[in-house]
């Protein structure tokens, strides 16, 4: 796996306040990257740090291990906080003029425009002021123009904020076929269940500091305890007994357990099967809700 984008070692301050803290994560080629934090965790400073808005105190940013330049910056796409489309203007006028500022033809502009919004459901809405649009419908419009220039990268700002389930599917298929064709896409949001649904990797920041970062498997395999449901038939209270069981939820027959370091699963299924027969019996994978709980203590 190709690492295109690192941070290595970022600070920053604002006053004497710091709220970047030796900053570093990589965002790998062709994956999705989960930008997760709670309000004021330092998300949108670091995006800044990375598109050069904001100067990092101290740190780098590289660009397949070279500095970060303009030029490269360039075929960034970017997706502001501040969002940034001029209200008065119209969908596709706008799009096809943030294009020719990345230097497409007039010709290529337009085309890339009009694909891209038939393909984010606003084919219709091209001739719109943008202000006269649904907020979700600017979202959108915001996402075209981050996207319209076929950019290497893409590193969006809460990107799914104030977006119906619909748009976000939408937007979630046009981000993944642009990370399968080998932009990499970094992200922010503070809504796990679609970071959960959309990352390859995720990085977790807490307080200015990273706390978490990798692949979501491996932080699922290292930030949380192996958790069980067993289903049976009779009451399932006896699992209390069992050696290295943790009751996390008791409902008659139904249990929810974590089992401790070394102790065997199969050990308790055995178990249960002695007792009578089995319904279920299932790995829970633990949610990014509850990792990031436990790691942005
Ligand atoms: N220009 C600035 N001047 C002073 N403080 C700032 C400035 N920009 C950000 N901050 C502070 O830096 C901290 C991190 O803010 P940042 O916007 O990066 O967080 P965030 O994770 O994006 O939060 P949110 O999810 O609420 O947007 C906050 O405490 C914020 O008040």
């Amino acid at each position: 796996m190709t690492t295109v984008l690192r941070l290595d070692g970022v600070d920053r301050s604002f006053g004497d306040r710091q709220v970047l803290k030796n900053v570093s994560f990589d965002v790998v080629a062709g994956r999705m990257t989960g930008f997760v934090g709670g309000n004021g965790a330092g998300k949108t400073t670091t995006m800044r740090i990375v598109l050069g808005v904001l100067a990092a105190d101290a740190g780098r940013v590289t660009w397949r291990d070279a500095p970060l330049t303009r030029q490269v910056r360039g075929r960034f796409g970017y997706m502001p906080e501040e969002r940034g489309l001029y209200p008065k203007m119209s969908v596709r006028e706008q799009v096809v003029y943030l294009g020719r500022l990345h230097g497409l033809t007039a010709e290529a502009a337009r085309r890339s425009t009009d694909a891209l919004l038939e393909r984010i459901g606003l084919g219709e809405r091209g001739d719109d002021l943008l202000e006269t649009l649904s907020l979700g419908n600017q979202q959108r419009a915001q996402i075209a123009a981050a996207l319209v220039h076929d950019p290497e990268v893409l590193v969006l700002d809460e990107p799914f904020s104030g977006l119906d389930p619909m748009a976000v599917d939408t937007i979630v298929a046009v981000l993944r076929e642009r990370a399968a064709a080998g932009a990499p896409v970094l992200f922010s949001s503070h809504q796990l269940d679609v970071v959960e649904r959309l990352c390859d990797d995720l990085v977790i920041i807490a307080g200015g500091s990273i706390r978490a970062a990798g692949s979501r498997e491996r932080l699922r395999a290292a930030y949380t305890t192996p958790r069980y449901e067993l289903v049976v038939e009779t009451d399932a209270g006896w699992l209390r007994d069992q050696p290295g069981v943790t009751l996390v939820d008791l409902d008659g027959a139904r249990a929810v357990f974590d089992l401790a370091p070394g102790a065997d699963e199969q050990v308790v299924l055995r178990t249960a099967l002695d007792r009578g027969p089995v319904r279920a019996f299932r790995p829970i994978a633990p949610s990014l809700a509850e990792i990031f709980r436990e790691v942005a203590k």
